[in-house]
């Protein structure tokens, strides 16, 4: 195995996320496009989309930095004709795990070509169960991604992540969405507490504390990830695992992940802008180049990023107001909690 690169405050890189594009067929009120704010929504690519070829290049450097976990991701990744391509070739990188997250809409019909290139699982996002609430959402359609789901658990892409945003309207749906995953084969449930840092609008926020609460009443055991420091709740023989980065330091010390976005530029964190590296026109060196200052500018954004200031708010370390640079090496908390950890 390649040696992992390691930022300066020792969290080594293990996966990357590509975005395939910022195009999407929905329009979920919660949206952060991955890092860049509101998608573009059903229209032709633009540009600046990377092609495959740039694809393949990135995900090749990024092998060659001992990366193994690729996800695709977006806006809507199955909107890219060469989404088969894609995966082929990252797929034939040795050792490499390919994974998408998608709105699922597409999958019917295709779900099976996409196992055969080698795509190995896939997350669906499923705010709602409810045809009216979940339209509400996204604009889009349940019956569509339901179908979706079902044909991603037949072509074999599980375990099969429901993803479900956990905002104010989607809260009264969680009971039927546990009840929903622990009843069909395959399925598991992530919770994504809601992000408002880049879109906004704290009243839709949820206390994430009392979903804790509510699934560990229910859950036969507790588990956590190591990525993230993820608390899993085994409940009925499934996983239900929760995604809280929100002021979440602790996930922030154990995140593992750089980001590519549909336009080529590496991005060393979610929440952040001001540390994108073009790699337009790149050279095979220069986009290793790239890859290592990416990686060396890379700060937890909660804890390091952010910090509380007297009156417990968070605010910009002033440190990183006027460069994105970090110098030294740091200590962070790992994961802290008493439960058992796992690795994947
Ligand atoms: N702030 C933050 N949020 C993240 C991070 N990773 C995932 N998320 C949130 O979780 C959402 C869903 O993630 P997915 O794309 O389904 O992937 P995942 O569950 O993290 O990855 P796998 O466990 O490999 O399936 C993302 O769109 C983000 O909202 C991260 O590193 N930082
Ligand atoms: C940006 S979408 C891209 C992939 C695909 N279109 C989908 O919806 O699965 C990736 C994930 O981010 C989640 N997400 C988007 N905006 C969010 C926010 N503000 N807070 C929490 N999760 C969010 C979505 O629910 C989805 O599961
Ligand atoms: S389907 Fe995904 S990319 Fe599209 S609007 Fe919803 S969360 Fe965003
Ligand atoms: S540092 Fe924190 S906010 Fe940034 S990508 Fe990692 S977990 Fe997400």
């Amino acid at each position: 195995m390649d040696d992992l690169l390691v930022d300066s405050f020792g969290r080594e890189t293990t996966d990357i996320r590509i975005s395939l594009t910022d195009r999407c067929n929905f329009d979920c009120f919660y949206c952060h496009n991955e890092g860049l704010g509101d998608t573009r929504g059903p229209s032709e690519p633009d540009e600046n989309e990377m092609s495959t070829e740039k694809v393949l290049r990135v995900a090749e450097v990024a092998h060659g930095y001992g990366i193994r976990n690729f996800k695709l991701t977006g806006g809507e990744p199955m909107l890219r004709a060469d989404l088969d391509e894609i995966i082929e070739g990252i797929a034939s990188l040795e050792g490499t795990e390919v994974s998408m997250t998608t709105n699922g809409t597409f999958l019917p019909g295709r779900a099976t070509e996409l196992a055969d290139a080698g795509l190995e699982r896939v997350n669906v996002s499923l705010d709602a169960l409810d045809s009216d609430d979940f339209r509400e959402i996204t604009q889009g359609g349940v019956e569509h991604v339901l179908e979706g789901v079902g044909a991603a658990v037949e072509a074999g892409l599980t375990p099969l992540k429901l993803n479900m945003v956990m905002a104010k309207p989607m809260r009264p749906h969680l009971p039927d969405m546990v009840d929903h995953a622990s009843s069909h084969e395959g399925l598991r449930l992530q919770i994504i507490e809601y992000m408002p840092e880049l879109v906004g609008d704290v009243d839709y926020r949820v206390d994430i504390d009392e979903i804790h609460g509510y699934l560990d009443e229910r859950a036969e055991t507790v588990e956590t990830r190591e990525m993230h420091a993820r608390d899993r709740y085994i409940i009925d023989g499934t996983v239900v695992e929760i995604v809280d980065p929100v002021e979440n330091a602790e996930f922030c010390a154990n995140c593992h992940r750089v980001r590519v976005t549909h336009e080529g530029e590496l991005k060393g964190c979610l929440n952040r802008n001001d540390d994108l590296i073009s790699t337009e026109d790149a050279s095979d060196e220069e986009l290793r180049d790239a890859f290592e200052r990416v990686v060396d500018n890379r700060v937890p954004y909660y804890g390091e990023y952010m910090v509380r200031n007297g009156e417990g708010e968070w605010v910009r370390n002033p440190d990183y107001v006027e460069t994105a640079e970090t110098d030294g090496d740091h200590e962070l908390p790992m994961v802290e909690s008493p439960a058992p950890q796992v690795s994947d």
